[in-house]
């Protein structure tokens, strides 16, 4: 697999290989004490601007396959940042700037031969409010794939497979032809979801993807996580913090320091550890101050 445009050559192309030396290195070395083995996207001395504001300082994390990764912190803190950098969302924000390197499979996504929209192929996004296309929900499965060029034998396979893996397939089978904004908003959720996994990406990036859901539905998102899991690695944000001790299997918290002239708030990892560890045993008394409650 690789990310490199259609233009590269094969000794462009690295190997898609695992790495089994535990990444330590940077502002949170202490704190990383349990990250991943052969984790699948890194990044190293991310620093965001947008303009001349810096949004997010020097974050270096590791996410690992088949793991679920949720980003925490008060808001303001990057966490949105910071994940749209993952998949290079944040090129299509006027005067963003990401400096450092965002590897995947050991590749810089950002690197001058890479092709973004290959990178968004492998790392997909689902976002905070359910954005289904204008189309019927059949039509909202199959787009990705036709746009994409996949070489599909069977849509109507294609379609069925991503809606079972959403676990929407029973509630939307017999009205396949229907339009997707007739579904409430937990399955509309679901079928971005759908959408995404339709083109089988890598890893799957959700910005507070059950923000704007009921309990009901926010609990039918998050056993779906657990299940997407077995198949991808998945980065998630959420304000929740119930939410990341329920479904992550690591958590890195963030937060936000004020420039001292400017006033400016600049983002920061501050511990990335096993979600239990943060949650049970954080190490850094600003993690223990927002889990408690009594701060952000
Ligand atoms: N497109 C943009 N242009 C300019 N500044 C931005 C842009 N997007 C975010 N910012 C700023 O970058 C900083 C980090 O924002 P970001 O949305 O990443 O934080 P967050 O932790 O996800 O916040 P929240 O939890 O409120 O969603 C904030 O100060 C925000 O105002």
């Amino acid at each position: 697999m690789t990310i490199h445009s259609p233009t590269s050559t094969t000794d462009e192309i690295l190997d898609v290989t695992d790495r089994t030396e535990a990444v330590n290195n940077g502002d949170a070395s202490d704190l990383a004490r349990t990250a991943p083995r052969g984790p699948v996207m890194e990044t190293r001395d991310l620093n965001v601007f947008y303009g001349d504001f810096h949004a997010v300082h020097d974050v270096n994390l590791s996410f690992g396959r088949h793991e679920i990764t949720a980003l925490i912190g008060p808001s303001g803190c990057g966490k949105s940042t910071v994940l749209r950098s993952l998949n290079r969302m944040n090129d299509l924000v006027a005067g963003a700037k990401v400096q450092g390197s965002v590897t995947y499979h050991g590749e810089d996504i950002y690197g001058p031969k890479v092709d973004p929209i290959t990178v968004r192929q492998h790392i997909g996004m689902v976002f905070q409010k359910p954005n289904p296309f204008p189309k019927s929900i059949y039509d909202n499965i199959a787009y990705g794939p036709r746009v994409t060029g996949m070489k599909v034998t069977d849509m109507d396979a294609v379609v069925e497979d991503a809606l079972r893996g959403a676990a929407l397939w029973d509630e939307v089978k017999d009205k396949l032809k229907s339009p997707a904004y007739g579904l409430s908003g937990g399955q509309q959720q679901r079928l971005c979801i759908a959408r995404t996994i339709a083109t089988r990406p890598d890893v799957i990036l959700m910005d507070e993807p059950c923000s704007a859901l009921d309990p009901i539905a926010t609990a039918r998102i998050e056993d779906l996580m657990s299940e997407l899991k077995t198949e991808f690695t998945i980065i998630i944000v959420t304000h929740n913090m119930q939410q990341a001790s329920r479904v992550s299997d690591r958590t890195a918290f963030f937060t936000a320091r004020p420039d001292e002239t400017t006033g400016n708030r600049t983002g920061l990892l501050v511990e990335f550890n096993r979600t239990q560890d943060i949650f049970e045993a954080p190490a850094d008394p600003r993690t223990e101050a927002y889990i408690t409650g009594r701060f952000g």
